[in-house]
């Protein structure tokens, strides 16, 4: 199958004043990197890691310094047209709505322009404006709109002529805990319906959590991992916990294998466990528990995302 996005050595330098000399800044550095058709991917990184000169190599914005690119099997730069058709882009902090015009408007322009036919213009606005919901506002000027207002319709916008990829930088930045929830559900609601692929970069752990199936995680220009989100937690050696309420008061839970003991309230009524996920189990944990005190309730709390990408750029300075 062909790859959604391929690229092999993509580098990308700029140069910068210092003072009165001039210096080399590598923004990308030997990105070699392959996602499928349907995946949806999270990339994050610090401020000024170049994600989005990744991005801007990716859509055809920035020429590469070195190394080679292809999106949808395109060359961006070269076939820069040709993509646009086959390609969203969601900018957070960004408007690709006319300011002055209600959104119906803007997505009627977008839809000559990208050439769909009526009835698909059609289609596809009445689907995103009931997914997106949209319909008490899209008679309302954009500048009108409060941000999650406008996320959404800016939503609709970049996906009003399906693309097979969707590319979305810092997507749920300032929105409220309810307006993230529905753009997050949308997302996955459009991947599973249409197969999009996602490209996402974000600082918000809950975007990757909640949507993303695969982690980039780009570091000064180069990529520090690339998996899943559970195998984030173990390159770094990040510890799961067992909570665990208990039936009595019990003497603190030590000398469990491969376990830490955290802490305990009231007693020992509630005790916490760190276990290493690589060398036991949660069940394994459990069970080894339930020989020495009655367990009433146990939950297990991943690692902090957060942390543990902290951890990962800690360990490569
Ligand atoms: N046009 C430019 N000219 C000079 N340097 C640039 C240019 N664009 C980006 N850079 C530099 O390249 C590096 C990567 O920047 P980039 O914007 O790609 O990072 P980012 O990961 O998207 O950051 P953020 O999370 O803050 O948006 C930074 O050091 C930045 O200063």
């Amino acid at each position: 199958m062909t790859a959604i996005i391929e690229t092999a050595d993509l580098t990308r330098e700029f140069t910068v004043r210092d003072g009165p000399r001039r210096r080399r800044v590598t923004a990308v550095d030997g990105l070699t990197v392959r996602i499928e058709p349907g995946e949806a991917v999270g990339y994050i990184g610090a401020n000024g890691a170049g994600k989005s000169t990744t991005i801007k190599m990716l859509t055809g914005i920035l020429v590469p310094t070195r190394g080679t690119v292809t999106t949808c099997g395109l060359r961006p730069v070269k076939d820069r047209r040709r993509l646009a058709r086959q390609v969203g882009v969601v900018f957070g902090q960004r408007s690709q709505l006319w300011w002055d015009l209600p959104a119906r408007e803007s997505f009627r322009i977008l839809a000559a322009i990208h050439t769909l036919t009526a009835a698909t213009e059609r289609a596809r606005t009445d689907e995103l404006v009931e997914c997106l919901e949209l319909a008490d506002f899209l008679a309302t000027p954009v500048r009108q709109l409060s941000l999650g207002q406008r996320m959404r319709a800016e939503v609709a916008a970049a996906l009003l002529h399906a693309p097979r990829l969707v590319i979305l930088d810092e997507p749920t930045i300032g929105l409220d805990v309810l307006s993230k929830q529905r753009l997050r559900e949308f997302l996955i609601a459009e991947r599973r319906t249409h197969g999009t692929t996602l490209l996402l970069t974000t600082h918000d752990m809950g975007d990757v959590e909640r949507l993303c199936d695969r982690v980039l995680v780009i570091d000064r220009g180069r990529l520090a991992y690339d998996g899943d989100l559970p195998g984030l937690g173990r390159t770094t050696g990040a510890e799961r916990v067992l909570v665990l309420d208990l039936a009595e008061p019990s003497p603190d839970l030590v000398g469990i294998s491969a376990t830490r003991h955290l802490s305990s309230e009231a007693h020992g009524l509630r005790q916490r466990l760190a276990f290493d996920a690589e060398a036991t189990t949660a069940a394994r944990v459990f069970a080894a528990v339930a020989e020495r005190a009655e367990v009433l309730d146990f939950t297990v709390e991943e690692p902090d995302i957060e942390d543990v990408v902290r951890r990962i750029y800690a360990a490569r300075r």
